[in-house]
């Protein structure tokens, strides 16, 4: 795929490497199979930006030019470039970037993420993990409820359900028989939450299958 060389693209081919980066290593975790899953980064606050993945492609071979400028509403933002179309789901990125302040937003198809949203629909809650300390929460004697939406093929029914569902002290949500969002405040700690959730999803299924 080929970029144009557009005034905006200077300036966004930072962060389009940063987000091909963090796609292969998803990828390469078998995380984001089969042209699965989307990444995002902000690039502009006032008017809101972000920079999306193109949609469709393999996420494990993504370039720099692979990247779709998008407004706060998830729409390519004209004139900047022939980089391909948004991802599918890029209102739903600028809708946690909205409802959340967040800098970078993870997408990713897990097996775990979807099985733990088939056995536990209203959400997956976790206690006494040091590893919750990854997601900024308490190792010890602090509930934290991870929620779980419903799936759907419209971004604002699904927006919905992430706003009306989501827990502000956990930076991620479960889309049943989807896959799995988190974010955080650039594209380092959201890899951080992702790696982390998906830690604490693959614990429960483990334990599961230990009861
Ligand atoms: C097997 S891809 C499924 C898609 O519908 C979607 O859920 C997804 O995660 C990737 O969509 P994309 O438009 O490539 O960002
Ligand atoms: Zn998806």
């Amino acid at each position: 795929m080929t970029g144009t060389g557009t005034a905006d693209a200077p300036r966004t081919a930072g962060w389009g490497a940063a987000l091909a980066e963090e796609a292969a290593r998803f990828a390469a975790l078998g995380w984001m199979a089969g042209t699965s899953g989307n990444l995002s980064v902000v690039t502009d606050r006032d008017p809101l930006r972000l920079l999306v993945t193109a949609s469709g492609l393999d996420k494990g071979e993504l370039s720099a030019r692979d990247m779709v400028p998008v407004d706060g509403e998830g729409r390519a933002v004209p004139g900047t470039g022939d980089s391909g179309k948004p991802s599918a789901e890029a209102a739903l990125h600028a809708r946690v970037v909205r409802l959340t302040g967040a800098g970078a937003v993870v997408h990713v198809h897990t097996v775990a993420a979807v099985a733990v949203g088939r056995r536990w629909p209203g959400g997956v809650a976790f206690r006494d993990l040091e590893m919750l300390k990854g997601i900024g929460r308490a190792a010890h004697d602090e509930t934290v409820v991870l929620p779980v939406i419903g799936n759907s093929q419209d971004m604002r029914v699904l927006g919905d359900r992430l706003e009306a569902a989501l827990n502000p002290l956990v930076p991620g949500v479960v889309v049943a028989g989807h896959g799995l969002y988190t974010w955080g405040a650039d594209l380092r700690e959201a890899r951080r939450h992702t790696e982390i959730v998906e830690w604490l999803l693959e614990l429960e299924l483990a334990e599961e299958r230990g009861r």
